[in-house]
């Protein structure tokens, strides 16, 4: 169905509600043809934007537009799910995200956690594409949610192309240089700090200062749907809180995804570069998963999960360390399937496995602090968690490898696991390598 069509289509099923008998949540869902949904997102009109999808093969697109409901605490988000629940009418997803550090003031126009039922949703799926305009009866006037929704449905615009990504002039800030990384490596890599802190993931923010004549960020959507075709294995997200803000990213890491009780997540971390050739990139696989710092790297975040999965659930099986190729470097990964016990949400999940050794440390107070000492940039949502939730089934990214765009500035973060063995040079090379990759994808190589 073309844009007009699905519109009238879903107008004329609104008018055919009968608003005494309502209850819960409502969707009315439509087929849709749509080409891009990037280019879907960058014609409309209304805020927030999100896109998301989750890195299997053939896992769902989905694109969001404007606020049902929103939760900004996990209490709250798992409280509105578990009403649902006992309400008729539909079960909705909810997306979003949270930051790093929730103790830190942030980015301007993020919430420490925000997840958002949207009034829209564009879900395409192997099934084909469907435009499902949400609706909630449970607490507010019925009336006045139907005409707010008819308002919304009439500002919808039909996809456009997206702009094409012109390369810009900019000036590069990188912070902290490679002088104070250095100094931090060497500090946590001493005897007397690795005897209380074994890891400590520092970062690196890049700033990328459009410096020519439009001095303007191109489309966030134009830049996700570059940077996507080169990501089909890792995570794809997206937020946009208004025209000057957005969040885009492709991480490689699964903080976890949830079935009902089944959860599968993963330690991943450990990194090398991809090889000129077959030969070479298979050679430097062998050297990554023989290497002890990096496999240090790696256990420190195995071990975290399975200490913090232990109370919440029993572990079904583990999988043997592993590389993971993406598009510039390789990692190790080693995947954790465990069965939850009944009672465990989300919430409590949420509560305990995130910041995960890959972009924290252990012990994970002290990483933190040493964290909040050091970095003077805001980590923001770099490094939080992204996804979709649901009660019946969840899906997270870990939101590393993504860019936070501002109205004149790009700002990528780059994050390297700290460990005995590490060296200031080597390390600041991963970092590089982490950053020069989203920066030839952005067009800014
Ligand atoms: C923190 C990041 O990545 C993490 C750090 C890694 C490492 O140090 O080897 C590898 C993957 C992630 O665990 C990042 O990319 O920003
Ligand atoms: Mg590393």
């Amino acid at each position: 169905m073309n844009s007009q069509s699905a519109v009238a289509e879903l107008m004329d099923r609104l008018d055919a509600l009968s608003v005494s008998s309502l209850q819960g949540v409502i969707r009315l869902s439509v087929p849709y043809r749509v080409d891009s949904l990037m280019g879907w997102l960058e014609a409309q009109t209304v805020f927030p934007r999100g896109y998301w999808k989750a890195r299997d093969a053939g896992a769902p697109e989905y694109a969001t537009l404007g606020v049902v409901s929103a939760a900004d605490s996990l209490e709250m988000l798992q409280a509105d799910l578990a009403k649902l629940a006992t309400l008729p009418g539909e079960q909705p997803d909810y997306f979003g995200g949270m930051a790093f550090d929730a103790t830190s003031p942030g980015w301007a126009h993020f919430k420490n956690c925000c997840f958002i039922l949207p009034r829209v949703e564009l879900k395409r799926s192997q099934q084909g594409t469907l435009l499902t305009l949400n609706l909630r009866f449970d607490d507010r006037c019925g009336d006045h949610e139907i005409a707010e929704a008819r308002a919304f449905l009439a500002s919808l615009q039909q996809e456009q192309p997206l702009p094409p990504l012109r390369p810009h002039a900019y000036l590069r800030y990188d912070a902290p240089a490679q002088q104070a990384w250095s100094a931090w490596v060497s500090q946590v890599t001493h005897a007397d700090q690795l005897c209380h802190t074994p890891k400590v993931v520092l970062s690196r923010e890049t700033r990328l200062v459009i410096a020519d004549d439009a001095s303007k960020t191109p489309s966030p959507w134009a830049l996700l749907g570059r940077w996507q075709a080169e990501a089909a294995a890792c995570f794809q997200l997206g937020i946009q809180w208004n025209s000057e803000t957005a969040f885009i990213g492709c991480p490689p890491e699964r903080l976890y995804q949830r079935e009902g009780t089944q959860l599968v997540t993963e330690a991943l971390a450990g990194t090398t570069h991809r090889g000129a050739d077959a030969q070479q990139d298979q050679y430097l696989a062998e050297a990554l998963l023989a290497d002890t710092k990096n496999s240090l790297e790696n256990q420190c975040v195995y071990e975290d999960i399975l200490a913090r999965l232990e109370p919440l659930s029993h572990v079904v099986q583990t999988g043997e360390a592993h590389v993971l190729k993406l598009r510039s470097v390789q990692h190790i990964r080693r995947l954790i399937h465990a069965e939850l016990h009944h009672t465990v949400t989300d919430q409590a999940l949420l509560a305990s496995l995130p910041p995960t050794p890959a972009v924290g440390g252990v012990p994970r107070a002290l990483a933190l602090a040493f964290i909040r000492q050091h970095e003077r940039h805001q980590r923001g949502w770099y490094a939080g968690v992204f996804g979709r939730v649901s009660l019946a089934s969840t899906e997270l990214a870990v939101a590393i490898r993504c860019a936070h765009i501002g109205a004149n500035e790009i700002r990528l973060y780059a994050g390297a696991g700290l460990v005995a063995g590490s060296q200031p040079d080597a390390e600041w090379r991963e970092l590089d390598n982490k950053i020069a990759d989203i920066m030839s994808l952005l067009n800014m190589g």
